[in-house]
């Protein structure tokens, strides 16, 4: 089964937010609160940048401004990737009951793999997972909310249960695309009610899942 990252296993916005204000304060724009940050993230870094800086700059941002300003934000972010990031309270206890079971876990991320995979080392997560996708493993065209990447994480995790868990409408809709059930955590990154996300089951706590699995 799979887990997104961002909002999901990890609370990395504290670290996400101090690159995007790098990259903000390099084009000599304010920085954003790390509670503003928060709503944005789901979509991978890019569109975060772009997002930022059209609410900064009131319009569209061109290419030629936001690709080097997008280079600089993920060399900041690779090299402060788990300063203040921590995984959410209950979830090595909830994956080592999964594990008991024999589940397969992987991730699926709009982050690139090669920064969720760096992130998850920092953690200590790493072998805890048999895959990990990026939002550029398929292509960023096929990202969530396409059902690319959980179809490929399905495939590589092997059989098994294949639900998905996320925080955001980018997890909601691409297990809806894919044709997976899908468990949204509350504690996550989302500009809208959790009921938008119209998950199969919502939960509030790690300690929640695995009783939450054994209903869909
Ligand atoms: O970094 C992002 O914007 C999204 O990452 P996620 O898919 O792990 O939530
Ligand atoms: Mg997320």
């Amino acid at each position: 089964m799979g887990f997104d990252l961002d909002g999901t296993l990890l609370e990395t916005a504290p670290d996400i937010a101090n690159a995007l204000n790098h990259a903000l304060k390099l084009a000599g724009l304010p920085s954003f609160a790390f509670e503003e940050v928060r709503p944005m993230i789901g979509g991978g870094a890019k569109r975060l940048l772009v997002r930022a800086l059209a609410d900064r700059h009131g319009s569209t941002v061109p290419d030629d401004v936001i690709d080097p300003l997008y280079a600089e934000l993920l060399n900041h972010y690779a090299a402060n990737i788990a300063v203040e990031s921590f995984a959410f309270d209950g979830l090595l206890p909830a994956l080592d009951a999964l594990a008991d079971q024999g589940i397969t876990l992987g991730v699926a991320t709009n982050k690139l793999e090669s920064l969720a995979r760096s992130l998850l080392d920092e953690i200590g997560l790493a072998d805890r997972f048999a895959c990990v996708i990026g939002g550029d493993t398929l292509g960023t065209a096929n990202a969530k909310p396409k059902p690319d990447m959980l179809h490929e994480l399905e495939r590589r995790c092997g059989g098994g249960p294949t639900a998905f868990v996320g925080d955001s409408i980018y997890d909601t809709s691409a297990a809806r695309a894919a044709g997976q059930p899908c468990v949204a955590v509350s504690f996550g990154y989302r500009s809208e009610p959790i009921e938008d996300l119209r998950a199969d089951a919502v939960i509030d706590h790690f300690d929640q899942l695995v009783p939450v699995l054994a209903t869909l």
